[in-house]
């Protein structure tokens, strides 16, 4: 069985409350039909050219034998090791794809100096490089590649030989790579970017890397049929109902990677919920959560735990555990967890396929690189730790450690934190530690996003979902900057800017956000968690 959902307590309520009225509805056939109008009058021009993915498995077959020739013509000219620049949906599902199939895939998708750094010193003389954007606009991703291109000319390497780019067609990118000469694969526009799994975007940089993308296509075909019926046996229905149906409504999704085989399948999933449901005030926050995380200690009124395992077994309803159980393959999970956040999204009255707040931060972003402000002084510095934020947070402390009472003394009933780390991750690996330190002594959900990495994933949420997050930003000096060829400001200097353009937002929305700059990263790491704990 390519997939299987066993429900229990809440979420099993939901599923008996909805999945029957879905069925009624032609829901599942409606989303596979292009029924645009399921999610309203206000959803429906963007919904129209937004239901591509459910024929992805079809579109997507002929690229099978296009990439792993490609893969063969690289391997001929010596390429032994593919990266990949692109950020949200154009990295997130390659990312969960390489690393199940352990397959080597590097996955820049940072504009931290010393991360970008380290993707170019890695293997360069054998790389080829994976440009992916669908908009073909996005900041991060062009700043890659130029660091790129600049790289490999200047240890002789001819890009056009070692440069691939994936976007729509007629993409800002799409014309610059065919003016320049590169090979291009053309997505299906009709696919937003977080449904874009089994596109190109999936695709390409798994299949060069030496996954068998074929297999993974077979996986998503063969749920594609029970998905897309009308029945209540619909494991997409199913899902849908079970993570927004429960009533009242559970609207933090606790994801527990617990026996499955997948690799980071949380990641993912939380880019396609965060982004597809958090808006208009509503959303359902995803929290990844490790095996033995304090949330699971305190069972949260709202808070649904959905858990991937080995087996899920063959009945749906189960007694017990009061969670969601799913198993599967992956092809599999990507398809079905498509189909349930559109459900979800339904059920929510929210429209899934548009993300009306991730403008704000980046035009923040460019206000900042464009005006060049004075640094805002730091309110004080603990150690080597400088320590901002909004004033509901720093007018009540007088050092860090206060500041950090204040602001989980900010966190409501209903509420959650948010860790949003803008640092080189594979210098500071450990700072995810701080998620489940945090957890334990609030008693509420902690989310972690690397920035500006989530700014393509959970952002929306935080600025368009519920407004009950408080945010925890930690950025650092960059022990070495980096031009970006070709533009005015260096990859320090954006990722500052990026930090400090989605705090103002946060804070334009009334967020407390506390903000905490590493000035020596490796030694004010100790003090941090010292502060913290
Ligand atoms: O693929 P791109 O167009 O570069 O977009 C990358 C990401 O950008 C934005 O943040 C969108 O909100 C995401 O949904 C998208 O995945």
């Amino acid at each position: 069985m390519s997939f299987r959902i066993s429900v229990s307590g809440a979420a099993a309520e939901a599923v008996r409350t909805h999945v029957p009225t879905l069925v009624k509805d032609l829901v599942a056939s409606g989303i596979t039909g292009f029924d645009a109008a399921l999610w309203g009058p206000d959803a429906e021009a963007e919904a129209a050219k937004r239901l591509g993915w459910t024929e992805s498995v079809a579109v997507s077959r002929p690229l099978v034998e296009e990439i792993n020739a490609l893969r063969d013509e690289l391997h001929a000219a010596g390429v032994r090791h593919i990266a990949l620049a692109g950020m949200g949906g154009s990295s997130l599902a390659p990312e969960v794809i390489t690393n199940t199939a352990r397959v080597d895939l590097t996955v820049l998708d940072s504009t931290e100096p010393g991360q970008v750094l380290s993707a170019l010193g890695d293997r360069l003389s054998e790389t080829a490089l994976v440009v992916s954007s669908k908009s073909g606009s996005t900041t991060e991703t062009d700043s890659q590649r130029r660091a790129f291109e600049q790289a490999f000319r200047a240890a002789g390497i001819d890009p056009l030989t070692r440069i691939i780019v994936v976007t729509d067609p007629g993409s800002p990118l799409d014309k610059n790579a065919r003016e320049t000469g590169y090979r291009v694969f053309n997505a299906d526009p009709n696919v937003g970017g977080r449904y874009s799994a089994l596109t190109a975007f999936g695709l390409v940089p798994s299949g060069l890397s030496g996954v068998d993308i074929g297999e993974l296509l077979d996986e998503a075909e063969t749920i594609s049929l029970s998905l897309a019926i009308d029945d209540e046996s619909n494991p997409g229905l199913i899902l849908g109902a079970a993570i927004a149906g429960t009533s009242p409504l559970r609207d933090k999704l606790g994801i527990i990677t617990d026996g499955t085989h997948i690799v980071g399948f949380g990641d993912w999933a939380e880019q396609l919920i965060a982004e597809s449901t958090g808006k208009l005030g509503k959303g359902i926050l995803p929290v990844v959560l490790e095996k033995d995380a304090p949330e699971l200690k305190d069972e949260l009124a709202d808070l649904q735990l959905v858990r991937l395992v080995d087996d899920a077994g063959d009945d749906v309803f189960v007694e017990g555990a009061d969670e969601i159980r799913v198993s599967g393959t992956l092809g599999a999970q990507f398809l079905v967890w498509e189909y349930a956040t559109a459900v979800a999204g339904r059920l929510l009255g929210i429209n899934p396929f548009d993300q009306p707040d991730v403008e704000s931060a980046k035009i923040a972003t460019r206000a900042l690189l464009d005006a060049r402000p004075a640094p805002e002084p730091a309110a004080f510095v603990t150690g080597g730790i400088e320590v901002r934020g909004t004033p509901d947070v720093i007018g009540a402390s007088s050092d860090l450690v206060s500041a950090i009472e204040v602001l989980l003394e900010e966190v409501a009933d209903d509420g959650y934190i948010a860790i949003q780390a803008y640092v080189d991750r594979l210098a500071l690996p450990q700072l995810t530690e701080l998620r489940a330190i945090l957890a334990e002594r609030s008693g509420r959900p902690v989310t972690f996003g690397w920035g500006p990495r989530f700014l393509h994933s959970t952002g929306q949420f935080h600025k368009g979902g519920p407004a009950v997050g408080v945010f925890l930003q930690i950025t650092q000096n960059p022990v070495e900057d980096l031009e970006i060829p070709g533009i005015p400001f260096t990859f320090g200097e954006l990722i500052q800017a990026q930090a400090i353009g989605d705090a103002s937002v946060l804070a334009d929305h009334g967020r407390p956000v506390l903000r905490l700059n590493l000035t020596n990263a490796a030694a004010d790491t100790a003090a941090l968690f010292d502060a913290i704990r």
